[in-house]
């Protein structure tokens, strides 16, 4: 998998006050949509685009617009709705899919609840949100589901990585032949003995849409 750590000032500042253990929920949620739009700018870098020209007022303009089919957004529910409105802010024509993940807290076992999907994504560009890759095996099961519709180009925007589910990806998806790429704010330590990112940022899904 290529991975990019974006590093840029803006995005360190935001995501640490992101895992301040004192940041409340409404600043939670407007931080992550913050940063997932800072995320999206490098990782739409390769978004596909065909060739136009325009007329300005003065002359003709060649150009370039988004080429066909538009790319498809798939955040991963619950903690990557977080996500989905700073992507669809900079790909307001992206088509949205959904996938309803959640990760057995005892077996660490990513389980799927459910799925809405485009049956088709043969010559998709996909874009998959979720905040946290920790052991990977979410973002494995998400990235899997994509492939079986036909998906070749899934690039995963995360706000937080750990080395452990960088390994994962590198192994499940070896020789896949298919290439993946994650842009992430932070590659962190490890993982703890129960499957949470260090220093991470606790459980995402808690702190965007948790009871405080
Ligand atoms: O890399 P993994 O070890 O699979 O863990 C990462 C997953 O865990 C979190 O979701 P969670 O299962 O807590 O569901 P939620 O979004 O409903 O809170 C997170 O948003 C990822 O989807
Ligand atoms: O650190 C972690 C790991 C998985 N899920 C989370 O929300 N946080
Ligand atoms: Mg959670």
């Amino acid at each position: 998998m290529e991975t990019l750590v974006v590093d840029h000032p803006l995005v360190a500042h935001k995501l640490t006050v992101l895992r301040d253990a004192d940041t409340d929920s409404p600043t939670f949620r407007r931080l992550a949509d913050e940063l997932v739009t800072l995320l999206a700018y490098e990782a739409t870098r390769h978004v596909r685009v065909s060739e136009v020209t325009v007329k300005t007022p003065v002359a003709p303009a060649k150009g370039v617009r988004l080429a066909h089919p538009h790319p498809l957004v798939v955040p991963i529910l619950r903690a990557g709705l977080g996500m989905l409105d700073g992507m669809t802010r900079l790909l307001p024509t992206a088509e949205v899919g959904f996938l309803g993940m959640i990760r057995n807290e005892s077996t660490l076992q990513a389980e799927t609840y459910a799925t809405r999907l485009p049956d088709d994504l043969s010559g998709r560009q996909v874009y998959v949100v979720d905040p946290m890759l920790a052991t990977g095996g979410t973002l494995a099961a998400a990235i899997e589901f994509l492939f079986e519709r036909g998906a070749d180009d899934v690039t995963a925007i995360c706000l937080l990585a750990a080395p452990e589910g960088i390994a994962y990806m590198d192994a499940a998806f070896a020789g896949s032949g298919r290439p993946i790429r994650l842009v992430t704010a932070a590659l962190d330590e490890r993982l703890n003995e129960h499957g949470y990112i260090v220093p991470g940022l606790g459980d995402a899904g808690d702190r965007l849409y948790g009871v405080v």
